[in-house]
């Protein structure tokens, strides 16, 4: 089936933590970082996150910048790029900022096993995708997606969704910005967590792309070797 062109963009410690022991956000990146992660929502039709990362965070997920928002309306799209929860049991608060900040649509991803009540009342809020028995079917969403026009979608975690979409097939590259900070612990999200691998065979295999010095840190760039065809 086909599926949107996918990267994947977070923010590490040089230990790879993405946020504290109390799954507590943290400033990472620099000012120029910040930038380029603004530049990437900007070009991008939609920019995901999971229910984890709402839960925690509760983030907004907008274009920051006046000139990038003018920048998509002049091109014909909406200011923001559609903000994308995934959700298996529609825990989204209907307070959550993704929903009160900013102009575009959002889309809430969410599994059969998901309660129907919340359900209706988050159709008031979003475009509802069912995709999936207990958990969300990521394939299947990612496939609903690109049906719904979405061709060039940002992952923008947390831990648990970038390896789940990982491990999927369903990511092509991945940028990471790591930053001069060490957070440890060892409850604190990483990069990827999920289920991760007992063999060095199972590893996702990853060809570097681009290596920069940015603010007080480094962006690596990889492309995911053998991804899931599009
Ligand atoms: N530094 C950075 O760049 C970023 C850091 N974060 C941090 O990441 C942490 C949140 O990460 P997580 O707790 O791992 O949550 P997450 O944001 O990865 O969401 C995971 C949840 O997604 C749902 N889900 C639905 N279908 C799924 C499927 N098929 N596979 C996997 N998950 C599925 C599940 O409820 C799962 O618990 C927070 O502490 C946040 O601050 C989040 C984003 C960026
Ligand atoms: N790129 C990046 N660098 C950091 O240092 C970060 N802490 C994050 N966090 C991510 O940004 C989201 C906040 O987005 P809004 O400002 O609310 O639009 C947060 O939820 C993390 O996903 N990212």
């Amino acid at each position: 089936m086909e599926r949107p062109f996918t990267f994947i963009n977070s923010a590490m410690s040089a230990d790879g933590k993405i946020s504290t022991k109390k799954r507590k956000q943290v400033k990472i990146s620099g000012k120029t970082d910040f930038d380029r992660v603004d530049e990437l929502r900007a070009s991008s039709d939609a920019v995901m996150v999971g229910i984890g990362t709402v839960l925690a965070d509760d983030p907004s997920l907008t274009v920051k910048s006046e000139e990038r928002r003018r920048r998509r309306v002049s091109e014909g799209k909406e200011e923001n790029p559609a903000r994308i929860v995934v959700d298996s049991k529609a825990r989204i608060p209907l307070t959550a900022d993704v929903f009160k900040k900013g102009v575009g649509k959002r889309i809430v991803v969410v599994s059969k096993s998901a309660p129907s009540d919340k359900v209706e009342a988050l159709k008031a809020k979003a475009d509802v995708i069912v995709a999936g028995g207990e958990e969300v079917d990521l394939p299947v969403m990612s496939g609903e997606l690109k049906k719904r026009g979405i061709d060039r979608l940002m992952v923008e975690g947390g831990a648990t969704l970038n390896w789940a979409m990982t491990r999927a097939g369903l990511v092509d590259e991945i940028s990471v910005f790591v930053g001069n900070l060490i957070i440890g612990g060892k409850t604190a999200p990483t990069f990827m967590d999920g289920e991760g691998i007992s063999e060095r065979s199972e590893a996702i295999e990853l060809d570097l792309e681009k290596c920069e010095r940015m603010d007080e840190g480094v962006v690596l760039t990889w492309r995911v070797r053998s991804s899931g065809s599009k």
